[in-house]
């Protein structure tokens, strides 16, 4: 959680009113962002899904947006664009002092490795969430237990909780200070600290009679940078690498692409270290992991 963070209370009640104006439109409205894939800039889903990594209902309205290098908005309501352009810039500079601070903390030079991420041209993107309550089996979630692509989310809600949180082996539910915004790691910021920082994976519940509403904003590199776990932090640790490189935009594609299972996208980079010498014995050195290592999917 992040207090004192200078995105003003008032800005976070326009988002929440302008998305809540969206998700009333009339479906016709909205039916080019509902037809829309996982490539395009704005995407709108609403209903029922099945999810069977926890073999749940999940009900859930959503939409998507791209606000960075390029903003992407629906054309309606039409406050939402200037609303959500002025969140975006404001969250953006938030999530990337944050990101100074951990590099901070790791004891990395800042500016390299923001340079070898291109956090110039990061990668932003809106999602607002819109959960009713649901009548029916009580198996209803609203979104099932994942961990986001990026480096970091920073998500508001309505006041109605739900958001929970994996925390040695179990579920969590967030609760938020008065003011703040909960602040999420995700898998690129694992591979680029070499595992030092998890990736948390979190889910949402749909709880009580009321509509629970969330927003999220989350930055990772530039679609075109390789994401690689920083030298110093992959030769100061007992196993060495971590995780192979990869190009964003490709680790994004893979995740979104097939039915992940909580962080499981994170596998295909993830160097397995008990790799069988010819002798027949494991050997856990770096040298032969970053030789020869496999990895799944
Ligand atoms: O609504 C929430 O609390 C979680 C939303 C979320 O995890 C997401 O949009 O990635
Ligand atoms: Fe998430």
């Amino acid at each position: 959680m992040v207090v004192n963070h200078g995105v003003p209370e008032a800005l976070q009640e326009a988002v929440m009113e302008a998305c809540k104006e969206l998700y009333s439109l009339p479906r016709e409205e909205m039916a080019e962002y509902i037809a829309a894939g996982p490539k395009d800039p704005i995407r709108i889903g609403t209903g029922l899904f099945y999810s069977d990594v926890d073999d749940a209902v999940c009900r859930r309205d959503y939409v998507k947006m791209i606000a960075h290098p390029e903003f992407y908005c629906p054309a309606k309501p039409a406050n939402l664009r200037e609303i959500t352009m002025e969140y975006s810039i404001r969250t953006r500079e938030l999530l990337l002092e944050l990101m100074q601070a951990i590099f901070k903390s790791l004891e990395l030079d800042s500016g390299r490795i923001s340079e070898a991420l291109n956090l110039e041209s990061c990668f932003q993107i809106l999602v607002g969430n819109n959960y009713p309550p649901y009548a029916g089996s009580n198996q209803v979630m609203g979104i099932s237990a994942h961990s986001d692509h990026g480096l970091l989310t920073l998500l508001f809600q309505n006041g109605v909780d739900g958001l929970e949180v994996k925390h040695n082996g179990q579920w969590l539910l967030a609760k938020p200070l008065p003011g703040s915004l909960f602040i999420i790691t995700g898998d690129q910021l694992e591979i680029v600290s070499n595992g030092r920082y998890k990736a948390v994976v979190h889910r949402a519940l749909v709880l009580g009679e009321q509509t629970r509403m969330s927003f999220v904003s989350m930055i990772g590199p530039c679609l075109d940078a390789i994401v690689e776990p920083v030298p110093e932090l992959a030769w100061s640790a007992p196993q060495g690498m971590e995780f192979r490189g990869i190009k964003y935009r490709d680790y994004m594609e893979h995740q979104q692409s097939s039915r992940i299972n909580k962080k499981a996208a994170l596998d295909i980079v993830r160097v397995q270290h008990n790799i069988l010498t010819s002798q027949g014995s494991p050997n856990n050195s770096t040298e032969a992991a970053s030789a020869g290592y496999s990895h799944t999917n």
